[in-house]
């Protein structure tokens, strides 16, 4: 599924309207009862009080729809248009012609106080948000500014159309003022603000509707933002092959671990397991080799020398280093040496390196040589690692996060995954994908190790590289999603449940899809 920016939404629309003659009228017809399908469960025939705030353009043009629709089922709705009447124009006006001789009736802001408005508000259980849409421009004029103040201190539920009203539909502009939703009904494709903070957190639960737009107006924005979803995942899982072999899965190697961080490669061997790799091999400092492999009994190990308990060299000839399919660096390194062995791995090693952690941090002086690089590399920031990588401020890479980790990836010819809520993986051409999956369980020490070792596994048993990459951060985050569901709290879940419940998740999405299968 795409996802865009409002300018692409608008390119959108006008092509399926010029180009492919459905007619704008339709279209705002099938917006308004696509919306009013996907709420009728909210709310109770008998006691819903709804009110419904119009504004000036084809939003509120929506909410003529959404009013009528509403009425005609049976619903009490109270309906408010914010500008004068003579400034609603083309389809908004036919559709407010159509309210008003199917016989409804409005109430014009323009006639009435704020003081009014919020006092008929205060009795509702539902406010609909059709004020306005992807048309914003600039700062919040009044008289919305006014209204949205007053809207978001109310105690019911509010739903807007499209995108809270007031919040610019790509992500990376002043938020002045905006609707705060408890839920946003988004028509047709999901604008990329919806993915950004602090953004996401005005549109309360996200659902999306398809309005009947044409694929071939979609593909015509020639748009590179994708959501990744479940579907994704169950249509390209790797399925083994009865003849399989353990040579076929891949042979993994992890370096990783120092004197006080042991769990790390702990967790990222165990989950490079789970995830089907064929086998896995550690790469740890001497000194901590008893204490890991007393956890570990299906790695095999390799001894690096250490100084101050952190790896010092690899101790790897080529010869040895190219029987491996891929590399794993990173995870709980420590930072106390000079990372002189990830230089060696840039230059040696011409397979896949997934580089995470402490091994991004020595990464930073090395990234004339990652340029360079033939072989594929993966690189797994959180976003105070990226910011660091970069010298960017955090703030201003995750009001930026898709045009930063674009411009990185495609620089340096790497595959950018930027973790957080919404991770997005870039590839090295510059398409962007977005996990839906996963919660704020995972914001814990070790989630990361976790992933690390799943990107690992798959990447050595799909050929596609971008959806091997996406669909581990697709089921770390469902791991996370399913013990939410399952009697975890939140504050409880830890980076190894995540690993033990590995196979219930697999299995749920290879059941639940069996016919890609
Ligand atoms: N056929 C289609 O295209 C379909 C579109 N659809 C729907 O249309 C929506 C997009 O419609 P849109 O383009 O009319 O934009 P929208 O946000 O409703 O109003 C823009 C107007 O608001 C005003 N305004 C702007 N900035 C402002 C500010 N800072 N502060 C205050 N006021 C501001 C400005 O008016 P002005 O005040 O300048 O007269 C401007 O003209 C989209 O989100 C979806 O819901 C669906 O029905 C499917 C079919
Ligand atoms: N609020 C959140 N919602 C969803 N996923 C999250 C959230 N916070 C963190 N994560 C995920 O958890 C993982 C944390 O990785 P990282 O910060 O590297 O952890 P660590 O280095 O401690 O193992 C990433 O995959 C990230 O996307
Ligand atoms: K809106």
């Amino acid at each position: 599924m795409n996802v865009v920016t409002g300018e692409e939404m608008h390119q959108i629309d006008r092509y399926t309207i010029e180009e492919i003659g459905l007619k704008a009228e339709l279209l705002m017809e099938n917006a308004g009862l696509a919306f009013v399908s996907s709420i009728l469960h909210l709310m109770n025939k008998k006691t819903a009080k709804i009110a419904v705030l119009i504004g000036v353009g084809n939003n509120g043009g929506d909410g003529f729809v959404i009013s009528r629709s509403l009425l005609e089922k049976g619903y009490q709705v109270d309906v408010w248009l914010i500008p004068p009447v003579k400034k609603v124009k083309g389809t908004a006006r036919y559709h407010m012609e159509v309210f008003k001789k199917c016989g409804y009736e409005f109430t014009s802001y323009e006639a009435i106080t704020c003081e009014d408005l919020v006092r008929n508000l205060k009795g509702k259980t539902h406010v609909i948000d059709a004020m306005l849409g992807t048309g914003l421009v600039g700062p919040l004029r009044q008289p919305y500014k006014e209204i949205i103040e007053q809207v978001n201190q109310l105690e019911c539920q509010i739903i807007s159309v499209d995108l809270p009203s007031g919040l610019p539909a790509n992500g990376n502009s002043c938020i002045t003022d905006a609707i705060k939703a408890s839920r946003t009904i988004t028509l047709q494709c999901p604008k990329l603000g919806a993915y950004t903070f602090p953004s996401r957190e005005y549109y309360g639960d996200l659902t999306i509707v398809d309005i009947g737009i044409p694929k071939l107006a979609i593909k015509q924005i020639d748009s590179e933002r994708f959501l990744w979803t479940e579907e994704n995942v169950a249509c390209s899982l790797p399925v083994r092959k009865p003849s399989s072999h353990k040579g076929s899965h891949g042979k993994g190697l992890i370096i990783a671990g120092s004197r006080t961080m042991t769990g790390a490669p702990i967790l990222t061997a165990k989950a490079c397991h789970r995830l089907g790799a064929g086998l896995v091999t550690l790469a740890l400092p001497d000194t901590i080799i008893n204490t890991v492999a007393s956890q570990l009994i299906e790695s095999t190990f390799h001894l690096c020398p250490s100084v101050n308990g952190e790896i010092n060299s690899l101790n790897l000839d080529d010869e040895l280093m190219n029987r491996f399919d891929a590399i794993a660096v990173g995870p709980g390194l420590g930072r106390n040496n000079n990372g002189e062995f990830i230089e060696t791995l840039l230059h040696d090693f011409d397979k896949p390196i997934v580089i995470d952690a402490d091994g991004l941090f020595y990464l930073k002086d090395f990234l004339t040589i990652l340029a360079k690089r033939k072989g594929t590399t993966i690189l797994t920031p959180h976003l105070g690692e990226f910011a660091y990588l970069i010298n960017e401020p955090i703030a201003k890479v995750e009001k930026n996060r898709f045009q930063v980790s674009r411009d990185f990836a495609v620089k340096y010819g790497v595959y950018l995954v930027l973790k957080g809520p919404y991770t997005v993986v870039t590839t090295p051409g510059g398409q962007q994908f977005i996990n839906t999956s996963g919660n704020p369980s995972l914001a814990k020490g070790g989630s990361g190790d976790v992933l690390t070792g799943m990107v690992l596994a798959l990447l050595m048993q799909q050929k596609d590289l971008q959806s091997a990459i996406s669909n581990s951060i697709f089921l770390h985050g469902m791991a996370a999603d399913y013990l939410i569901s399952h009697e975890y709290s939140p504050l409880s879940v830890m980076a190894s449940d995540l690993i033990n419940i590995m196979p219930k998740v697999l299995n749920s999405i290879q059941n639940r899809y069996h016919k890609y299968r």
